[in-house]
């Protein structure tokens, strides 16, 4: 992966450990909002991301390239990759159950990607240090040991409840359901 040095973490950065309180291994993550372009079961054009952590720690999940998510003709855009690696990572910081947003996101684009194609994505955290988490996704073609199309690196930053409050609608993040409480 091509980073900057604003998404690798420093020296030392510590990797929360799976039983600090997240989800059990195999846990199915739910949508956090039904109309999130992302993850929302409800958004007709959405990527329709439903993910899992297989122990915990990192996320799964497929995204299938349809009509609606073209650039060229018969191709993926490419913002809307960088979307599904936004997705993905910020299902993998939700693990510590703590809300963050994406401060920035690197993306590297190593094949195209034709309409029709399920990216299988990972997720994962390289090192929280204070309110910054540094994150890493990759997106590969037909299969978890396809070829790489898609690679990201992402600081994300913790914030409280009154992020979404101030600037967004909470209330309607917070009365849909949830498979486990962000800030328990
Ligand atoms: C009810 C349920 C709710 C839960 C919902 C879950 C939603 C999940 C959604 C999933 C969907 C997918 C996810 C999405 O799509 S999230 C949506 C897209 N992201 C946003 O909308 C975020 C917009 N930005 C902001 O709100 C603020 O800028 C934030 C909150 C990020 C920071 O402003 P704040 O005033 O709070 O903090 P600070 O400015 O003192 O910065 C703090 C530290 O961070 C460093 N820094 C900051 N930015 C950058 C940067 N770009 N590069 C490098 N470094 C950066 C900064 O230098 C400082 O470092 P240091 O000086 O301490 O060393």
């Amino acid at each position: 992966m091509t980073r900057s040095s604003l998404t690798t973490p420093p020296a030392g950065a510590a990797v929360p450990s799976p039983e600090a309180g997240g989800p059990e291994p195999g846990t199915t993550l739910g949508s956090h909002y039904s109309r999130c372009f992302g993850c929302g079961t409800e958004h007709p054009t959405g990527l329709h991301l439903a993910a899992r952590t297989p122990d915990g720690a990192t996320v799964e999940a497929e995204f299938t390239v349809g009509e609606a998510h073209q650039g060229a003709p018969r191709l993926a855009h490419g913002g809307v990759l960088a979307a599904a690696m936004d997705e993905v990572i910020g299902m993998s910081v939700y693990l510590f159950r703590k809300p963050y947003v994406t401060g920035r996101l690197e993306t590297d684009y190593l094949l195209p990607v034709p309409v029709g194609t399920t990216l299988h994505l990972r997720a994962w955290c390289n090192g929280i240090v204070g309110r910054k988490a540094y994150l890493e996704a990759e997106g590969r073609i037909g299969a978890p040991d396809g070829p790489v199309a898609v690679r990201a690196a992402a600081l994300f930053i913790e914030v409280d409840m009154a992020h979404f409050a101030e600037h967004g609608d909470v209330a309607a993040i917070a009365a849909e359901h949830h498979d486990y409480e962000v800030n328990p």
